[in-house]
């Protein structure tokens, strides 16, 4: 049995980034930037009010909250507008927040520390020192600015920065187009009554929502039953149209593994056998360049399989430079015993944040490859080495699935 460390090595190693692609800014979301961003425009783009209010200069109202001072109200500024008038001492200008601030003046008093006294004229009853309230431009973001280097993933956030610099294209790994599919005579996926020896497909569904969540596009093949021609059809003209295909099944010893026949012809595969328990084997391989996932079929074995040698390897591909999920020492409230049998243990378990600080880890129970319904309400794998397991309140390894 190979090491998983090795395993992953091995997979990385064939599957580089992707050649940067230039997008509109607004479908860079998840993607990750192959340039450096490097503004070209000042945010914010002039000098503006934090604060609905009267734009004053400010020695006019230094004694307002002793004794309020009155003034003209001599225009008034909405956002998106701006006011031709030179504020002089003595004079006010009603503002509203994000407006331009008025030539001459240099501090907003809220709109709370004053009173409208008719039509014309406010009493203001707090003082404010010079550039209260006031953004200057550029304070945010200057022209030249490096704000995000290569490699950075592209936020919400940073979409709206690059929405307010214009930086309208900008250069990312491209998002992969990944195919999936499983294999398998015994599956339905019609709601029809079940036949003897059937079963209900789920691998596909919930790989494809899986390689979402890694940010890919999916492309979903279906299932192809077991016919060789059948088979070879759909991998060869998946692997012409996607970067990557992700299969579920038929990569252990059947009889009857058409896909291993079907493979073997049309790829350049290596079967593995992986000393990790569940998902111990693993097939990858590429079809005309285009690489190729075979996951082991039992469900939960599909999912380990897929976020320790497939979701790794698409993000690699897809130019990010963390590849693995946050890891960290947990506690093992319950003990995670096994025996030894040269392989590493990938726990499911639920983790919890504990008023200690630390993370707590308990079994999601059933550990079986087959039991998908356990490991569906777990959050953590947690990775116990070859041995006799983890005795209670010790530490353990843990890999964050989610939160
Ligand atoms: N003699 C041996 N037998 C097996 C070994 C072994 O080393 N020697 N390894 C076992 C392990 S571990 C695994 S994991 C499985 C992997 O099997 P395959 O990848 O060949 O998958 P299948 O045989 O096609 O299916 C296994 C299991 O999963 C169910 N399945 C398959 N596809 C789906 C799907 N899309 N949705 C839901 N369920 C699916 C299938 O019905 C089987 O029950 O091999 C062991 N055997
Ligand atoms: O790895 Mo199989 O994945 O143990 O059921």
């Amino acid at each position: 049995m190979k090491p998983l460390e090795d395993a992953q090595t091995f997979v990385l190693s064939e599957c580089p980034p992707h050649d940067p692609v230039a997008v509109d800014f607004v479908v860079a979301e998840g993607l990750v930037l192959a340039d450096d961003v490097v503004a070209t425009e000042q945010v914010p783009p002039f000098d503006n009010t934090a604060v609905d209010g009267y734009a004053v200069i400010a020695a006019d109202v230094a004694g307002a909250a002793d004794s309020p001072v009155e003034l003209p109200v001599v225009d008034e500024i909405a956002a998106g507008a701006h006011s031709a008038h030179v504020l002089q001492r003595g004079e006010a200008i009603r503002i509203m927040t994000g407006a331009p601030m008025p030539a001459g003046a240099d501090a907003v008093v809220m709109v709370e520390d004053t009173e409208r006294v008719g039509d014309d004229r406010v009493r203001i009853s707090a003082s404010v020192e010079s550039g209260a309230a006031v953004r200057r431009a550029g304070d945010d973001v200057q022209p030249g600015d490096l704000l995000f280097e290569a490699g950075t993933v592209v936020t919400p956030a940073i979409v709206g920065v690059l929405a307010s610099i214009n930086a309208r294209r900008v250069h990312v790994h491209p998002r992969l187009k990944v195919a999936v599919l499983s294999t398998g005579d015994e599956l339905v996926e019609d709601g029809r009554e079940l036949q003897p020896g059937e079963i209900r497909e789920s691998n596909r569904r919930m790989l494809a929502g899986m390689l979402r969540e890694t940010g890919c596009e999916v492309v979903d093949v279906g299932i192809v039953r077991d016919d060789e021609d059948a088979l070879e059809t759909v991998l060869l003209n998946a692997a012409a149209s996607c970067d990557a295909i992700v299969t579920s099944g038929g990569v252990s010893m059947g009889d009857y593994d058409v896909v291993k026949a079907v493979l073997g012809q049309i790829a350049d595969m290596t079967w593995m056998q992986i000393a990790i328990k569940p998902a111990k084997p693993f097939a990858f391989g590429k079809i005309e360049g285009t690489p190729i996932f075979g996951l082991p079929g039992n469900p939960v074995s599909s999912i380990v399989s897929f976020e320790m040698l497939a979701r790794p390897a698409l993000r690699r591909m897809m130019g990010h430079r963390r590849l693995a999920r946050p890891s960290l020492v947990a506690v093992a409230d319950e003990g995670l015993p096994r025996r030894s049998d040269g392989k590493v243990h990938l726990v499911r378990v639920l983790a919890e944040f504990g008023d200690d600080g630390r993370c707590h880890v308990r079994s999601a129970r059933a550990q079986g490859s087959h039991q998908l319904a356990a490991t569906a309400l777990s959050n953590a794998i947690a990775i116990v080495p070859d041995g006799d397991g983890i005795p209670d309140g010790a530490d353990v390894a843990i890999v964050m699935l989610q939160g």
